[in-house]
């Protein structure tokens, strides 16, 4: 059976009202596509707690989770993911890639210009479409 994965998104929203978007490297899983930046939740740990550690290590900043944007599944060929995407602000420093070969600032309306992991499509959509 395939495994499924609970991976955590961040959705961090600028003073401009714009939404951080990363790169997936050519070295990471699913290459050169962008994402919510997160990871995988570890054992015992709350998806608040996971995002929140997730970004502290990849992005260098820190951030407080706020709410529960929207949760999904995703079937890819050699696993399926549960993606829970959060509203997040940032409280301190500065988001810089580390492991992504960029990260960017998007106004919402042009969040679908991007070549997103095919997981993210629908937060993507309904973020394009929301009030938050
Ligand atoms: N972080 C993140 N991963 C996503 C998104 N959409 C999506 O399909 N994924 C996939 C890519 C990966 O296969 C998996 C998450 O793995 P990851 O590599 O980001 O997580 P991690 O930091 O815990 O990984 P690792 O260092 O333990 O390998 O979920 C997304 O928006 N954010």
């Amino acid at each position: 059976m395939r495994k499924t994965l609970s991976v955590v998104a961040a959705i961090i929203e600028n003073e401009n009202h714009e939404i951080l978007c990363a790169l997936r490297s050519p070295k990471m899983s699913i290459p050169n596509h962008w994402e919510f930046p997160g990871g995988k939740i570890q054992e015992g740990e709350s998806p608040a707690q996971a995002i929140e550690r997730e970004i502290s290590e990849e992005l260098k900043c820190t951030i407080q989770a706020e709410k529960t944007f929207y949760q999904s599944h995703y079937d890819y060929d050699a696993f399926s993911i549960d993606l829970t995407a959060i509203l997040c602000t940032l409280t301190s420093g500065f988001p810089t890639a580390h492991e992504h070969s960029k990260l960017i600032w998007l106004k919402r309306e042009n969040l679908d210009s991007l070549k997103w992991a095919p997981a993210d499509v629908a937060t993507m959509e309904l973020l394009v479409k929301a009030v938050i």
